[in-house]
């Protein structure tokens, strides 16, 4: 069991960083037990970090109770192997909330979830962040998305600020993306950590490790956790070959998943979830306000992914 700083044990994964999805009953009751299964699984799998009770965790739906549950649910199956980072959001007087339950479930870290509802400026969220931050001993990781949008200045400002190591971006866009990183690099020594954590990162892997940015999220090690770690390996190779696969993987898999998951609103979390039950663990349905992907959608994924594995064999020995 290690205590070394969280920055540290993110920087260079030894596999990828899985978001699991949190099982209920059919009742629609947390379903603890599964989702214990569900973590201890990505974990002998390979995970390199459990970010318990994010967005495909469906953070949303979570009381503060079962919120709690999860994270020292999660915690306890890692065992200090690998680190687990928790959500908090929602507006300060919450997000501090959850982060005090996270900290006393024992999570290592939190994954500042967007606040809710107002579109603020730039300075009532960095007050928000640094706020979070100093609430508790966590670690905190701002992920920009919806309406957590930041300048380049903003992230100097909170690359500056104690207990902020990392910046996780779900937005997408490039050109602010180079001119975050370059801002930070050029005014904020040391080094600060930055995630591509788009619904389906592996698919912009590339194009963001084009712009020094090689951490990513991976919601497809929840149900295919063969071929994320597969295009983890290549992708982390860095060299010709290891490139070739990625791309293979890109236009045999994430790309069509990326199409079929655009095909239904909140898809990025519920398309998942059935992805996991199809590999045989019922982790139930999502709650409300997301819903259950159509049948065809789901008997398509079941599709993709032998099709992703038939890739498999193509990579192998390659990285
Ligand atoms: O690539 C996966 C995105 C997962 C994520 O960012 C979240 O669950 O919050």
């Amino acid at each position: 069991m290690t205590s070394a700083p969280l920055a540290s044990r993110l920087r260079v994964p030894s596999g990828p960083l899985f978001f699991p999805v949190t099982a209920y009953g059919p009742d629609g009751a947390l379903d603890l037990d599964t989702f214990r299964a569900h973590v201890r699984g990505g974990i002998e799998a390979g995970a390199a970090a459990v970010f318990a009770c994010c967005g495909t965790g469906e953070f949303h739906a979570l009381t503060p109770e079962e919120f709690q549950e999860c994270v020292a649910a999660a915690v306890d199956e890692t065992a200090g192997r690998v680190p687990v980072v928790a959500g908090a959001g929602y507006g300060t007087a919450l997000a501090v909330r959850y982060a005090r339950l996270a900290e006393e479930a024992g999570a290592d870290g939190l994954l500042a979830m967007p606040p809710y509802l107002v579109v603020a400026g730039q300075e009532g969220l960095i007050r928000h962040y640094t706020e979070l931050a100093a609430a508790t001993s966590l670690d905190v990781i701002v992920y920009q998305r919806d309406n957590a949008v930041l300048t380049p200045e903003s992230v100097v400002e909170l690359a500056r600020a104690d207990g902020v190591i990392g910046f996780k971006d779900g937005l997408g866009d490039m050109d602010l993306m180079q001119r975050t990183v370059s801002a930070v690099r050029s005014e904020v020594p040391g080094d600060f950590l930055y995630f591509n954590g788009l619904p389906t990162a592996e698919l912009t892997g590339l194009a963001y490790r084009g712009i020094g940015v090689t951490l990513y999220s991976s919601a497809v090690f929840c149900f295919a956790p063969d071929i994320a770690l597969a295009f983890h390996r290549a992708f982390n190779a860095g060299t010709p070959e290891g490139d070739a696969v990625v791309n293979r993987l890109v236009d045999g898999f994430y790309r069509p998943f990326v199409e079929l998951r655009a095909l239904g609103r909140g898809y990025a979390v519920s398309l998942v979830k059935a992805g996991v039950r199809l590999g045989g663990l019922d982790v139930g349905p999502v709650r409300p306000p997301l819903h259950e992907p159509a049948d065809e959608h789901v008997k398509r994924l079941a599709e993709l992914v032998e099709q992703g594995r038939a890739l498999l064999g193509d990579a192998k020995g390659t990285v």
